[in-house]
């Protein structure tokens, strides 16, 4: 226990309310042995960090955090209750194994046991969703300050008085991942387990203190609530807006779809522009709105030059997860990657310069930006596709997983994943394909295809696209440059390549003139386009003829 200084602990005590209280011995919480911390001081968190956790400073003032064996998702591990409010609802498949109810109280059980050992019970109330139509609450009960950080970060954090008048939850998370799950538990496939159970509303993390679990679980849960509850479409995207300068007209958004590691982070922190969010959004009737209230950057490699916005947002409260340090001077190495290549930080969006806040925009997307990232080095850069295409891209969602996000991923491996984010869907994907359809429909949003990944050969032969390209190509779609360009087609894919984008080389443009010989880019083409028709045959009853036959067309 920590020594603290009384009048700290009176103060933090006082952060709970009696009625609020009840709902934890209800749920089978022991308050007569457990000190419950709500919404903690930032401060606080780092000094119990600190002392019980491993954490460090580290020299820009951000926590350096470590989460233990496991550093990425881990999918094989994520189960959706099986019950009947929301059983006809649900995809269930591989991204969403069944679990049955009976299973969900038993480790329900197992994680409040194990939180009911340790003498703190770290707690935050925040909000999913910034548009107050269509948030929730949720609360977030964990074992580590970490995770409860963590969580500081990545909900919207309540003003004093909305926490005074916080009341029940419509979410809440029970964080025991330090504890794991029993492997003689009907059920269990390994010590972790990550479970929704949309009957009760809550979550349960056992065995896996990876922090990005109880982001993703949210997004999971607004995945089932934004369509289902709401008739709003919540997309794995980031979202960022105009201001009133260089050519571009104030106040025009756009969508930065993609997998992990695409980019969506990256380039939606734009110094021309004002951040909505980097992950995970609505599109609603009448905009766009950010789900969460920070960011979750990834740090490989990461430099102030390539990356100033997210370099500058590392500082005092911003949480730092599986970065190596030097300890004479405790100055992250970015570079290392000797615990995971899935090294990240986690800060609130108001550390970005130009971050909007609210995190809303009260007016439907001009552009809408599909990022994925070709292994196979065989998409053109930049594409402009029809609405059909940019649908038919939507479902098939062809990129790469990048290494460590995933438990077991180790090299870029190229992927269809649904929605551009398959692991965080609850419906068929049809369902939210429709409603991006229609979407995109009423507001004639142009539509783009951006390789961020390999040019001109494979993952080992060719290289990456140059950020600085990537970068340039989005500034001549937001400056409306691109749209104005002539453009050739892209074969079997029928896609339209611009001829040219100021600030990027033309030869680059078309991949045929970057691969070592023709012939050898041809069959790479004929080959990914085969493994686009088989991906989308999955899909196909539920979408219409139009939309498919904009997929890849063997002569
Ligand atoms: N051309 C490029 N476009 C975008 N990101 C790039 C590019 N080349 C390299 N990168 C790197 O790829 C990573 C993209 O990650 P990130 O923006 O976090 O993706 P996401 O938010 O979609 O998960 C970053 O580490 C970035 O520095
Ligand atoms: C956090 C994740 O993704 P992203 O990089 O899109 O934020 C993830 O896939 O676990
Ligand atoms: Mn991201």
């Amino acid at each position: 226990m920590v020594n603290r200084a009384h009048h700290h602990d009176e103060f933090e005590k006082n952060q709970f309310l009696g009625k609020e209280l009840q709902h934890f011995s209800q749920a089978g919480f022991d308050l007569d042995r457990i000190h419950i911390r709500r919404n903690a001081p930032v401060a606080s968190l780092y000094e119990e960090a600190i002392m019980n956790e491993g954490a460090v400073i580290s020299s820009n003032g951000a926590l350096i955090n470590f989460s233990g064996k496991k550093t990425g998702r881990s999918p094989k591990d994520k189960r959706i209750v099986f019950e009947d409010s929301s059983k006809d609802e649900i995809w269930w498949g591989p991204v969403n194994i069944k679990m049955d109810e009976h299973t969900f109280e038993i480790n329900r059980e197992r994680a409040i046991d194990y939180l009911n050992t340790r003498d703190n019970v770290y707690v935050f109330d925040g909000y999913a969703g910034w548009d107050p139509k269509y948030r929730i609450k949720v609360r977030v009960i964990a074992s580590r300050a970490y995770h409860a950080l963590f969580m500081n970060n990545m909900l919207i954090r309540p003003t004093p008085e909305e926490l005074a008048d916080f009341g029940e939850p419509d979410f809440i998370i029970y964080n025991a991942g330090q504890f794991p799950a029993n492997r003689f538990t009907a059920g269990m496939t390994s010590t972790t387990s990550v479970e929704i159970n949309f009957r009760r509303m809550e979550m349960v993390i056992l065995g896996t203190e990876y922090a990005g679990e109880m982001k993703k679980g949210i997004f999971s849960v607004m995945h089932y609530l934004q369509p289902v509850k709401f008739g709003q479409l919540s997309l794995h995207s980031s979202a960022n807006q105009a201001k009133s300068s260089e050519g571009q007209e104030e106040g025009d958004v756009t969508l930065f779809f993609g997998l992990s590691g695409t980019g969506k982070t990256t380039l939606s922190a734009d110094p021309n522009r004002l951040l909505i969010g980097d992950d995970e959004h609505v599109w609603s009737d009448t905009g766009v709105f950010n789900i969460e209230g920070g960011c979750y950057a990834k740090t490989i490699n990461l430099s102030a030059d390539k990356e100033p916005e997210i370099f500058g947002a590392i500082r005092f409260g911003s949480i730092l997860e599986n970065v190596v340090y030097n300890p004479a001077d405790r100055k992250p190495d970015y570079d290392d990657v000797s615990i995971t290549e899935n090294t990240r930080c986690a800060y609130p969006i108001e550390y970005i310069p130009n971050a909007k806040i609210p995190c809303i925009a009260n007016r439907q997307p001009s552009n809408i930006i599909m990022l994925t990232c070709d292994a196979f080095g065989v998409l053109p850069p930049v594409s402009r596709l029809t609405p059909e295409q940019a649908s038919y891209h939507f479902v098939a969602g062809y990129t790469s997983k990048t290494p460590g996000t995933e438990d077991g991923i180790l090299e870029p491996s190229p992927t269809f994943s649904t929605c551009y984010g398959q692991p965080f869907i609850v419906l068929h994907p049809g369902r939210y394909a429709k409603m991006l359809a229609e979407r995109m429909e009423k507001t004639k949003a142009d539509c783009w295809l951006i390789n961020t990944g390999w040019t001109g050969g494979k993952f080992g032969t060719g290289k990456r696209c140059p950020l600085k390209y990537t970068r340039a190509i989005v500034d001549a779609i937001h400056n409306g440059s691109l749209a104005k360009a002539e453009f050739e087609n892209f074969p079997i894919f029928n896609l339209a390549i611009p001829k040219a984008v100021e600030g990027v080389p033309s030869e680059i443009l078309s991949p045929e003139k970057v691969w070592p010989s023709k012939q050898a880019f041809q069959s790479e083409v004929e080959k990914l386009g085969g493994m686009f028709q088989k991906a989308f045959a999955k899909y196909e009853d539920a979408i219409g003829e139009d939309v498919k036959n904009a997929g890849p067309v063997f002569a």
